[in-house]
């Protein structure tokens, strides 16, 4: 049972909308560290961030029958003790490292909480996309947030956004900021992208921040990129566009409402 969360404190939230992610996973990985690195200094006004994030599957090309390929044993179970250091899972190993040396939490992995993937991506639109996670994913069973020295962070992943009944119960429980890592497609993108965000914003008078992979069209799976964060009012407070990018946005005094 969680406690009930301390007040909303400003924070500099980045979504880092990652782009090269190629066939060789250790590739991808320093390709993440490198950016996670550069958004650490922050950029122009915007400060260094308190929590930094990544896409979904920012460590393998998205696409179900790649999942097998790049799996990685994790062996965290929540509430007992874990090294992130002498993981077996090579990004748990870089995300923790980079995590300590620029001081952020980091949501792509880092060990606080792990939330898999509850609504698995099954879809199917005649001369559009076709896609079946469920071929090669078993899908998740928990809902999972964190506590930062700001707030309390609820998690899912992509799809999850769909199902608004698990943003409500993660807002029931005092998440005041909801945070899913996705990647939609050039079909679903221009449809649902931002109005599911800024539908769950609104549902639930949250912050709802979703970070895209960038818009690779040599790719198997073209991302719609378009990584956004949307205030509790449902405003757009800030959006990518499909190439690689990090974008910040301050979450300031003005944002919070007791
Ligand atoms: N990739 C996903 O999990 C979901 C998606 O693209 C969509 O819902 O659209």
């Amino acid at each position: 049972m969680l406690t009930s969360a301390a007040p909303l404190r400003a924070f500099t939230l980045a979504l880092i909308q990652l782009g090269s992610i190629g066939s060789n996973k250790s590739d991808n990985l320093r390709h993440a560290q490198q950016m996670i690195l550069r958004a650490s200094h922050g950029q122009g006004s915007a400060k260094k961030p308190d929590l930094i994030v990544l896409p979904e599957c920012f460590n393998s090309p998205y696409g179900h029958t790649h999942f097998p390929k790049y799996a990685e044993v994790i062996g965290f179970t929540p509430g007992k003790p874990y090294d992130a250091s002498r993981s077996g899972s090579e990004t748990v190993r870089m995300l923790s490292s980079i995590a300590r040396q620029v001081q952020s939490w980091i949501i792509g992995g880092e060990l606080v909480a792990m939330h898999r993937k509850v609504h698995l991506f099954d879809i199917d639109i005649p001369g559009k996309i076709k896609f079946k996670e469920s071929e090669t994913l078993t899908g998740g069973t928990t809902l999972n947030s964190f506590d930062a020295e700001f707030g309390r962070i609820g998690l899912g992943i992509c799809y999850d956004i769909r199902f608004p009944e698990m943003a409500m119960i993660s807002a029931r429980q005092g998440c005041q900021v909801l945070i899913y890592p996705g990647a939609f497609n050039m079909t679903t993108g221009p449809l649902h992208w931002e109005l599911l965000q800024r539908s769950r914003a609104v549902d639930n008078h949250v912050f709802m921040a979703m970070c895209s992979p960038a818009r690779d069209l040599s790719a198997g799976y073209h991302a719609w990129g378009h990584s956004m964060v949307v205030d509790p009012m449902g405003r757009v407070l800030c959006e990518a566009a499909e190439g690689e990018e990090i974008i910040y946005v301050d979450i300031g005094k003005e944002y919070i409402y007791e």
